[in-house]
């Protein structure tokens, strides 16, 4: 009997498949890297052909480096950079406009008109977000408002909408099959996480008509089968979420108070509350950790848009490293951060600051900074932003942190991983396999064919850690410090 599974994790800035063995092991990794697209300042676009094109190469590929056939595929998992809007067309598959991206800020004026005209209570206690352009739904608005006849064909019953898992299971299915779960469903703003439906009120208030959204399902079960000409078989969909949910499983927080956080091109830290959404003080926002035989388990999240994005950009837009891992090296190197701090406020900021308008910034140069410098005041400040999160969320009286579990390709960075235990002041716990979020998606697959009873049984599986245990650091506070003058400065 087929027992691997393959996960696709369709990131940000990258499409991945890996197959897991039966012990959730990953046993073969295929990546590709695809186009950003910047049309205006504040605005960022991924092209669905693309998506799609490396989703199909990244599973063949995958499966072929296990030395594998497709039939050997027990299920497919499915995990997503959640909030881009993807908008098609039933008939054709063909998307009407690009995605927008969870990064891009277009409909920052729809929200503060909402947001002024006192719809925020509202739209907190229903879908425990913000109104924020982060979220799929001022992005879908905008193209209602801006792409003429998307409404009308919209209203007609002529497109469908998703977040990327979304997208790709319509694909997969060959049109068959139009659901999202309840994960990805929750970061649209149209759905309320309480009653655990799509909401005709918050509809009506972005002008969202209902025709084009997709059923909402649990993270576990199955979702429909492949078409067997694309990939050799007919394989089962069998477990989707979004990526940061995915992490969730994939690191097994599935105890109230147990909190993770992934770097990838954002950092989103996650703490699992149980049955219970609590509503905090400090604008985190109250999601869908995972919904299981119809039961969602709760988590608060504090979201950081820009992280590995900062490395990212420390290579692509100054030219000063040529590779990510270089800053470790260059962090190790320095003794202090030389009064150096950066805000890396590039699409303004998220939790618990909700300013899209904020703009990045580095502070403190002198004729005696150096590109190390540089290099390590953006990896402190996605430190910081952690601290600040991480304080939050105890303020919120959510849980005291004991440990925190990282992962995500910024969190092989050493440097990175023991300035957090000391700057938290906290264990921080590095799994050898990085991937979680595909790990995550694989597990949901997994228990979705009966694979695994349930996360009792995950738990339950051989995890390798690296441990990094928090030094006593007397410059600690006094960075701090600094951090909060460089982040007043930027949301002046
Ligand atoms: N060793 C490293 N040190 C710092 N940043 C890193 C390192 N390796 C990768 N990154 C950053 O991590 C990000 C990639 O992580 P990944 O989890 O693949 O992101 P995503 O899923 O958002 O595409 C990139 O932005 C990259 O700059
Ligand atoms: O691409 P990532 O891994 O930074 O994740 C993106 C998030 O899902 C956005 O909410």
């Amino acid at each position: 009997m087929a027992k691997h599974i393959l996960a696709i994790d369709q990131g940000t800035t990258s499409t991945r498949s890996i197959v897991f063995d039966a012990r959730a092991q990953a046993v073969a990794t295929a990546q590709s890297e695809f186009a950003q697209h910047y049309p205006q300042s504040g605005w960022v676009e991924h092209d669905p052909v693309d998506i799609w094109r490396d989703t199909l190469a990244t599973m063949k590929e995958a499966i072929a480096k296990a030395h594998l056939q497709p039939a050997d595929i027990a299920a497919i998992g499915i995990t997503n950079q959640r909030e881009t809007a993807v908008l098609w067309d039933r008939e054709t598959g063909e998307a009407v406009h690009r995605a927008i991206v969870w990064q891009d800020r277009r409909g920052a004026p729809l929200c503060a008109r909402l947001k002024e005209e006192g719809h925020e209570p509202l739209v907190r206690r229903k879908t425990g977000l913000l109104l924020d352009p982060y979220f799929s739904a001022s992005k879908l608005a905008w193209l209602f408002d801006e792409v003429e006849g998307l409404r009308a064909r919209a209203e007609a019953g002529e497109l469908a909408f998703g977040t990327i898992d979304c997208f790709l299971l319509w694909r997969l299915t060959g049109g068959k099959v139009h659901a999202t779960d309840a994960t990805n469903a929750s970061r649209t703003l149209l759905f309320d996480i309480h009653a655990q439906d799509w909401d005709d009120e918050l509809l009506g208030l972005f002008g969202v008509p209902r025709a084009i959204l997709p059923e909402v399902r649990d993270n576990a079960g199955v979702f429909g089968e492949t078409v067997p000409d694309l990939l050799g078989a007919a394989i089962p969909v069998a477990g989707m979420a979004g990526d940061q949910q995915a992490a969730v499983v994939g690191q097994a927080c599935f105890d109230p108070g147990s909190a993770k956080s992934t770097y990838g091109t954002g950092c989103f830290l996650l703490l699992n509350t149980g049955e219970e959404a609590i509503t905090s003080d400090h604008r985190l926002l109250t999601t869908v950790a995972y919904r299981l035989n119809c039961r969602p388990t709760y988590a608060l999240e504090g979201s950081i848009f820009v992280a590995g994005a900062a490395v990212k950009w420390l290579r692509d837009g100054l030219g000063l490293i040529t590779h990510a891992s270089q800053t470790d090296d260059m962090a190790t190197r320095t003794e202090d951060n030389g009064g150096v701090y950066m805000v890396p406020a590039f699409v303004g900021l998220g939790a618990p600051h909700w300013d899209p308008d904020a703009r990045g910034l580095i502070t403190g140069l002198t004729l005696g900074t150096t590109a190390a410098h540089v290099a390590r005041a953006a990896l402190e400040a996605v430190a910081y932003q952690t601290h600040d999160l991480a304080e939050a969320m105890v303020e919120d009286g959510a849980a005291k942190l004991e440990t925190l579990r990282v992962d995500g390709g910024m969190a092989a960075n050493d440097w990175l991983c023991q300035f957090l235990a000391d700057l938290l002041d906290l264990p921080v716990e590095r799994p050898a396999m990085l991937e979680t979020t595909a790990l995550g998606a694989a597990l949901l697959a997994g228990i979705g064919i009966g694979l695994w009873d349930g996360p009792e049984a995950v738990a339950k599986l051989d995890r390798k850690l690296d441990r990094f245990e928090p030094h006593a650091s007397a410059g600690r506070r006094a960075s701090l410090e600094g951090w909060r003058r460089a982040l007043r400065q930027a949301l002046a």
